[in-house]
């Protein structure tokens, strides 16, 4: 897959690229409607004999429209959305800077700069997509907008439960800590990829070696709690138990997270390890415990049930 990036003003010509059928969008969790976005340019980019691409955006506009904000959290950060890309077979990736400059565009000159003078024979986008300065342009208006450089497919409305799938409402998923139906929006689990640092060093000494994760990248955290997880170390994928959450028994402290995970069966040292953790159910609220041998109880229960858990799925 080629990734090229680009900003505004660019300086490419229309020489400089194959005809292609582009899919635009942010497409931050890479979900099923936008799925069935990206197939949809795949397929008619096989059908067509041209090249099929996606064209997105880096930071998320949401990053420069609201300016108090700084880092947005995603589903998907940047290296797992291309990663995401390339095994669904796109062969180009247009990666667009979104800053002021574009975000003023009008819909226009949008359309002058990144679709027809990129060589871009067909646009494929959802029925909401919209483009250019204060989102003006939409699927209707890019006929107009194309003088007839290109022509457009408009993906219908992908569903779940009578709901748009779209990333607000998967993120909103997340924040309630239901990490098992996100499978049917994604169309697979949420992952968190991280690295093992030093924590307390607590964990062994009550039976509960924790492996504690720094987020790679500004992923979005799964409610405060306790979940099973599949953990992915090197080429393996280990079952165990994950903590999110402010360790209530053993601190007052509600400032940052602590995500920790409880690996069944693992022995050996996994500090400086990167880990996939993939969030598949919530099991239960962290709880503030009377002292540590009530919170070993309820550990013993929670591997239990996990274990059992997994035996069943
Ligand atoms: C599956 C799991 C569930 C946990 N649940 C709680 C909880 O309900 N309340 C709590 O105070 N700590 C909870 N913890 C956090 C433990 O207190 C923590 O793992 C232990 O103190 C070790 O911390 P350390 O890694 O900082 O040394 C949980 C940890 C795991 C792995
Ligand atoms: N459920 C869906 N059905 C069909 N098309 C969709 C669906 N969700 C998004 N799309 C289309 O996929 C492309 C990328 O969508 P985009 O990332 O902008 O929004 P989104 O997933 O709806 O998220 P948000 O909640 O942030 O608006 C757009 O062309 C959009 O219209």
């Amino acid at each position: 897959m080629d990734i090229q990036e680009l900003q505004y003003p660019h300086t490419h010509s229309k020489n400089d690229f194959p005809e292609s059928v582009v899919a635009i969008g942010y497409f931050d969790g890479v979900h099923k409607g936008h799925q069935k976005v990206i197939q949809t340019a795949i397929d008619l980019a096989n059908e067509q004999g041209r090249e099929s691409a996606v064209m997105t955006f880096h930071p998320h506009p949401s990053v420069v429209l609201k300016k108090n904000k700084q880092q947005i959290e995603l589903i998907t950060p940047l290296e797992d959305k291309l990663n995401l890309l390339e095994q669904m077979g796109v062969d180009r990736v247009f990666l667009v800077t979104f800053d002021e400059d574009l975000a003023g565009l009008l819909p226009q000159e949008f359309v002058d700069y990144f679709f027809i003078g990129l060589n871009v024979q067909h646009v494929v986008a959802g029925f909401d997509f919209s483009y250019g300065k204060m989102g003006k342009g939409s699927m209707e208006t890019l006929p107009f907008h194309s003088r007839g450089a290109f022509s457009q497919t408009v993906v219908q409305k992908v569903e779940s439960e009578d709901e748009k799938v779209s990333s607000s409402y998967i993120r909103e998923e997340l924040h309630q800590g239901n990490v098992g139906y996100i499978y049917n929006l994604l169309g697979r689990y949420y992952t968190i990829k991280g690295t093992v640092v030093k924590g307390d060093q607590r964990g062994h000494t009550i039976g509960f070696p924790t492996a504690n994760i720094e987020r790679k990248d500004a992923y979005i955290l799964p409610q405060v709690g306790v979940y099973a997880v599949k953990v992915q170390i090197g080429d393996t994928i280990w079952n165990g138990m994950a903590n999110i959450g402010y360790k209530p028994t053993f601190s007052d402290s509600t400032e940052k997270p602590a995500v920790e995970v409880y690996v069944f069966d693992y022995e050996g040292d996994l500090y400086g390890q990167e880990l996939v953790v993939e969030w598949r159910k919530f099991i239960r609220n962290e709880t503030k415990f009377d002292g540590v041998h009530a919170l070993i109880e309820q550990l013993n229960q929670d591997e239990k049930e996990i274990r059992s858990f997994f035996n069943d799925n």
